[in-house]
């Protein structure tokens, strides 16, 4: 029997912590062998913490077997104890007519306290997987408050945006999503983003082979760029769902060997990015950690989205500077 993995998660008690708590709980995070213990970590607010009770007789009521324990805490310090992997979901989410980066002040501020905490109090091999919003640039701001966890450990998810790509290219195409491979998300998780259609495979042949070009640069970028917007203005909030069905899938492929995914890592100068900031990549798995896959060859017109990506996250970061060390 596997020692459990301690698993932070803020904004345990939001939308997105209702679709993701009992996801990790039945072992689709981590796997079906290892046993977790959860530390769900809401606002110190009476109305929050007492939703968070209720999650957690839900979570009692549905007797995973992997479920080893839970502790429930407004306290950084209590809640990042020891914990082997944080998912930083807790912040405040846009409303309709917002963009991303207009929550840069508000949401900047938490990943200040909750990096510092992160550093001082998590296990020796802590890692982290920033959901809330815009997530690139609070993955930069948390990372940058510490000294122990190296930064590399810091993550953002743009998986949510590669799922969104793949479901499109396969409603287009006409085929299962299992057909199209090859998908990754360059930069932001902002309209900026380039899912890198010249790359995907359908059915093993290039994408631009199968759907015409001019699908692929207007109509195609446009929906995956702006899809979060969409179901805001469908549903009357963020994304929840699907947000936490690529969270299982950002951590699971980060613990599986071999797999090759979108994550938004320290770009360290990669495919022509600032080498500070965060940028969505083609990022791979390895038996220590993970490596960005090199090596992929990008024409002029992606070159050009991925210098436009990389001009939005650099002024992100110039804007936070203040919240930077
Ligand atoms: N990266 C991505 O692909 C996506 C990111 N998001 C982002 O995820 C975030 C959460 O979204 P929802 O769950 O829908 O929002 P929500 O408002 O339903 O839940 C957020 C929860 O976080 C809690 N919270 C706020 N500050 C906190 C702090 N300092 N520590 C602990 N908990 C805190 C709130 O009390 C609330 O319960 C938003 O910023 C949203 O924009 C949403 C969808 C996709
Ligand atoms: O759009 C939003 O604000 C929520 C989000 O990040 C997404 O759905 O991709």
């Amino acid at each position: 029997m596997l020692s459990p993995l301690r698993v932070a998660v803020t904004g345990a008690a939001g939308q997105i912590g209702y679709a993701l708590l009992f996801r990790i709980a039945s072992g689709q995070m981590f796997g079906p062998d290892q046993p977790v213990i959860l530390h769900l970590i809401e606002v110190p607010v009476d109305k929050a913490m007492h939703a968070l009770e209720g999650v957690v007789m839900e979570l009692e009521d549905c007797a995973f077997p992997l479920l080893a324990g839970t502790v429930c805490t407004s306290d950084a310090t209590e809640g990042f104890k020891e914990v082997n992997w944080a998912c930083l979901v807790g912040s405040k989410p846009r409303g309709p007519g917002m963009e991303r980066a207009d929550l840069l002040k508000d949401n900047g501020k938490i990943f200040v306290g909750q990096g510092r905490a992160i550093d001082e109090h998590a296990a020796a091999d802590c890692r982290v997987a920033v959901v809330g919003n815009p997530a690139n640039t609070n993955a930069m701001i948390g990372a940058a408050q510490g000294e122990r966890i190296p930064a590399e450990r810091w993550t953002a998810m743009v998986r949510l945006d590669q799922n969104r790509a793949v479901g499109q290219l396969a409603k287009r195409a006409g085929v299962s999503v299992a057909d199209v491979t090859d998908t990754y998300i360059f930069g932001n998780h902002s309209p900026t983003m380039f899912p890198a259609f010249g790359l995907a495979k359908i059915g093993n042949r290039p994408a631009t082979e199968v759907l015409d070009g001019s699908y692929l640069q207007g109509e195609f970028l446009e929906t995956v760029g702006k899809r979060g917007a969409a179901i805001i203005a469908a549903r009357g909030a963020s994304s929840a769902a699907s947000a936490a069905n690529a969270l299982v899938d950002h951590v699971r492929g980060l613990v599986t060997p071999g797999k090759v995914q979108s994550v938004a890592v320290k770009s360290d100068g990669h495919y022509g990015f600032d080498p500070a900031v965060w940028a969505g990549l083609p990022v791979r798995t390895t038996e220590t950690g993970y490596e960005v896959v090199e090596g992929l060859t990008l024409d002029a017109f992606a070159k050009e989205k991925i210098a436009a990506t990389n001009a939005e996250l650099v002024s992100e970061r110039e804007t936070v500077a203040d919240l930077l060390p």
